[in-house]
């Protein structure tokens, strides 16, 4: 059945085409239950691109991802393509779909479902209810500033260097969708750099502060350095409402954050761009947190959860389709209710199941939740 929702799905490498699967038995479920249709086309990204093309991502992959609605990714990566060149290593196609797309923002929300309180790596008071979203920005900084490279020295050594780089504005758009997302929630951001040891990190939180003053209105903001924000999400995450970051540090606190969840398995992600002024439309990509997980990828015992969250992001933040992304997530709440864990997140007492037995009791889930 054809539809205006274009959905571009790039399952990569490892686990990503593994948990991607999954995401598109719901998908079905949707349009046979819901009569709510996707117009689907598949790709290749990463390491599975690289193998068939030579390149990480094709010019052609990525003009359908530019006239889709939403690309929903898997993972990229995978020890068999460690030593290939840095420039068509898998993660280069992640990275360019990110840049030319223009994703600036990435929304990535630490929830702690009731039923999971006790598997996270903190004590249930600290992380029961927590609800925490961690902005990255997903454009700049030290993952494409210049120069970079390695370099021969006179003496015989070798000098690797990268450069971060902030600009105003690149700090203000991220800014606003930080203060945009705080008067949605609990009313504050904390904006984290390392302003002590970094001149990018006195633009950001100057910029900040003045953007603050100007367009601040309703949102309490509050500035850390990055080094005190990674202790103080383990040592007290309910502090933490909005977190704005830049790429490398957003990176690193998003990894930490997604153990309070109690796993990796567990983090969603929305990659956005600004929304177009005439058509009202953005660039988007969803994708989980977690990389490829070679070390469990083909076994399949990998954790679906991110993507499904991944895919929730996408039906609230891309299709306009605000009931489903509930009903997918009350799903996913009342399967781990029931007891059921993939490895990752097996706790005492409960049933180790395998990533598509997952998939078949949330799609249980979903039946009750139409019919009932
Ligand atoms: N967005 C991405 O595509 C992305 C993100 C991170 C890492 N990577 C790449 O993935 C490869 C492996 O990286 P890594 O090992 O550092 O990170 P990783 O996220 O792939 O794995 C870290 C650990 O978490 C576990 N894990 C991750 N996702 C899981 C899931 N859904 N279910 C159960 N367990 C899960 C893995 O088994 C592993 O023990 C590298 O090539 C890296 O560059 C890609
Ligand atoms: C695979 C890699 C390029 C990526 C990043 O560093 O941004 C990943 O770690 C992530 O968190 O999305
Ligand atoms: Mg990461």
């Amino acid at each position: 059945m054809a539809s205006n929702r274009k959905m571009l799905v790039l399952g990569g490498d490892g686990i990503g085409p593994e948990v991607v699967k999954e995401v598109l038995r719901v998908v079905d479920w949707m349009a046979k239950k819901r009569s709510v249709s996707f117009d689907l086309q598949e790709g290749l990204v990463g390491g599975a691109a690289y193998d068939k093309h030579g390149t990480p991502l094709t010019d052609e992959t990525l003009a359908d991802a530019v006239d889709s609605d939403a690309v929903l990714f898997g993972a990229v990566g995978g020890t068999q393509y460690d030593d290939l060149p840095f420039e068509v290593k898998p993660e280069r196609g992640l990275l360019r779909l990110r840049k030319e797309m223009d994703l600036f923002a990435n929304l990535r929300p630490a929830m702690v479902f009731d039923a999971m309180a006790d598997a996270s790596s903190l004590k249930r008071d600290l992380v029961s209810g927590l609800d925490i979203m961690i902005l990255r920005e997903l454009t700049g900084g030290v993952y494409f500033g210049q120069p970079r490279g390695i370099d021969d020295l006179p003496d015989g050594t070798k000098k690797g260097y990268d450069t971060q780089v902030y600009t105003t504005p690149e700090i203000e758009r991220i800014g606003r969708v930080a203060f945009d997302l705080a008067r949605k929630r609990d009313g504050r951001v904390t904006s984290v750099e390392k302003a002590n040891v970094m001149m990018s990190g006195v633009l950001w939180r100057e910029v900040m502060t003045n953007l603050h003053k100007a367009e601040g209105e309703g949102v309490v903001l509050d500035h850390m350095y990055a080094d005190n924000c990674a202790m103080q999400l383990v040592r007290n995450p309910k502090q933490f409402d909005v977190i704005v970051t830049d790429n490398l540090f957003g990176d690193i606190l998003s990894d930490c954050a997604a153990m309070l969840t109690g796993s990796l398995g567990m983090l969603p992600s929305a990659s956005l761009g600004a929304v177009d002024e005439v058509t009202g439309k953005r660039h988007a990509l969803y994708e989980p947190v977690h990389g490829s997980a070679p070390d469990i990828a083909g076994k399949g015992i990998a954790n679906p959860i991110a993507e499904m969250l991944s895919f929730a992001m996408a039906l609230r933040y891309s299709f306009d389709m605000g009931e489903e992304a509930d009903m997918l997530e009350q799903a996913i709440q009342n399967v781990l209710k029931s007891g059921l864990r993939t490895a990752d997140i097996m706790q005492d007492g409960m049933a180790r199941v395998s990533t598509t037995v997952m998939t078949d009791s949330l799609l249980k889930e979903l039946d009750k939740l139409v019919s009932g």
